[in-house]
């Protein structure tokens, strides 16, 4: 097997020894791929350049080697804030009345993609497997085949793929789709999304998908599959294990004082759900007054992509929303929501996880959710919490022993808290011990594996095989969310 190149928008180095934990799953597990199969990780520095010269600033960290590039402000306006968090991150989480059309965001994308497969072509030797990630860089592939590249080349979708009456809004979908076909393996995260795509490329594009759910095109066979992402399991046990973990689960619960903690860990985004969260908490507080002093919401939101106005606006919305429940539901002695705009560590988010009797995990729509694994994860089995999981986020798929709820319905997640704070040990300690079976069983090694061997071509029958019938996947536009 030859070399692996991943290639993403940002890159993540590897922390020095010792500072592992400091990670997310996803960069532990391309980097040990990138260790195992040696290889370069490249992307966006994250920086700004005033004018873009391609220059590649190479680094080897702990085994990996990682290329970045910096990009000018005008790439990032209409690349990063433009078409790929303007224009394809809404409508790929089925909002389309946030999706913005723009003619100067699809230029800008097409000029950063040409310029990303321009920078990294050199770094591509003849029996390297190139590995691209994300909603970004649809169209590289495209772009390194008319440059030459015939190596093989595989798509992973870390997001949803939209219902194809959705899609079709997008001006030159039909293009875009179609460079995406230059890929040999196209990877989503569930059979919900990958259906969604077979639909489309037959609907739209009057192609013939195969039993085995390849596609055939000009010639070739492109294969489209489900490859569920999960967390690096045992990291995460050994993060949740740690001295920072015991400290913030100590300081939190100490803080409390004997109150039932509820937990959310989500970027501040509009696809996270976390104003319906809010108030579906608040009408749980409403509808049962005798437990209104003894839960405690904690809402942990980095804020994401500041410079998105829907961004800037969910912001304020839930600044507002929550200074009115507060104001609402607040004692001298306490307050019902803790809202921290603020990110933290992974050990002392495990510390968090453990602490809270339930994981709230709502999104409206989300391509898998880690955060649902991980709160399986630091659960402590003789003890554990648990977890209300929105039927939308892709991880709803495989964690079928949560509490699966809509969302969008205020009463249903209120009642579903009730349920869950009165839920008897048994119950708990069943539901929990399934469920962290297959987060272990279906952790991050395994999906990059699976991957891996498709691109390579030496892997066996599909092991996620779609469930619904093209028919049903058009169905699913139904059940979107705002649109
Ligand atoms: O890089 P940012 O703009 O700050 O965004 C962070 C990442 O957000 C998205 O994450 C997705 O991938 C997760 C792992 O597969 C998945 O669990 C989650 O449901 C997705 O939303 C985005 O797709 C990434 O590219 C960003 O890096
Ligand atoms: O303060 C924080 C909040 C989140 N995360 C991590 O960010 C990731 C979020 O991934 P998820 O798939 O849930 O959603 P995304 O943000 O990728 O859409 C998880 O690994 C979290 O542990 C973190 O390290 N610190």
């Amino acid at each position: 097997m030859g070399r692996l190149i991943v290639i993403s928008n940002r890159v993540s180095v590897p922390k020095a020894a010792g500072a592992a934990g400091a990670q997310g799953g996803l960069a532990v597990a391309l980097n040990s791929a990138l260790r195992e199969h040696g290889g370069i990780w490249f992307g966006w520095s994250g920086q700004e350049t005033e004018e873009f010269t391609g220059h590649l600033d190479m680094q080897r960290n702990d085994g990996v080697t990682t290329a970045t590039i910096d990009l000018e402000p005008q790439d990032i306006e209409e690349y990063y804030n433009g078409y790929a968090n303007r224009t394809l991150w809404p409508l790929f989480h089925y909002r389309i009345d946030l999706t913005e059309y723009d003619r100067n965001f699809g230029e800008g994308y097409e000029r950063v993609n040409e310029r990303f497969a321009d920078s990294v072509l050199p770094l591509i030797e003849n029996e390297d497997l190139v590995w691209v990630h994300d909603y970004h860089l649809l169209p590289l592939g495209s772009l390194l085949r008319q440059k030459g590249v015939k190596n093989r080349m595989g798509l992973f979708l870390h997001t949803p793929w939209p219902p194809t009456r959705l899609l079709v809004s997008l001006p030159f979908h039909e293009r875009l789709v179609a460079s995406m076909l230059e890929f040999d393996v196209i990877g989503f995260q569930t059979t919900e999304w990958l259906e969604s795509f077979l639909h489309y490329v037959q609907k739209e594009m009057g192609l013939t998908v195969n039993p085995d759910n390849s596609i055939d095109y000009e010639g070739r066979k492109v294969i489209a599959r489900a490859f569920p992402i999960g967390i690096d399991f045992e990291e995460f046990v050994a993060a949740a294990a740690s001295d920072e973990a015991r400290q913030a689960h100590d300081r939190l619960k100490e803080s409390v004082r004997g109150r039932k903690i509820l937990i959310g860990v989500d970027r501040l985004d509009y696809s996270k759900g976390l104003g319906e969260r809010f108030e579906a908490f608040a009408r749980f507080l409403a509808d049962n007054p005798d437990q209104a002093a003894k839960a405690v919401l904690l809402q942990i939101a980095p804020p994401s992509r500041e410079d998105v106005t829907s961004y800037q606006m969910i912001r304020e919305d839930l600044e507002r929303k929550t200074g009115h429940i507060n104001g609402a539901h607040a004692d001298v002695a306490f307050v019902p929501i803790r809202y921290v705009n603020q990110g933290f560590p992974r050990d002392e988010l495990a510390g968090f996880y453990r602490a809270a009797a339930i994981g709230l995990v709502t999104p409206l729509r989300d391509g898998m959710n880690l955060v649902a694994k991980e709160y399986i994860a630091a659960q402590d089995p003789e003890d554990p919490g648990v977890l209300i999981l929105s039927q939308f986020a892709g991880a709803a798929h495989q964690l079928k022993d949560a509490l699966l709820v809509n969302p969008h319905s205020i009463e249903h997640v209120s009642e579903t808290i009730k349920q869950a704070l009165e839920m008897p040990l048994a119950e708990r300690k069943r539901r929990h011990a399934s469920l962290l079976a297959s987060v272990r069983e279906q952790d991050v090694l395994r999906w990059r594996e699976e991957f891996v061997r498709t691109l390579a071509g030496t892997a066996d029958t599909p092991s996620v095989a779609p469930s619904l019938t093209m028919e049903s996947a058009a169905e699913t536009v139904d059940q979107a969310g705002p649109a």
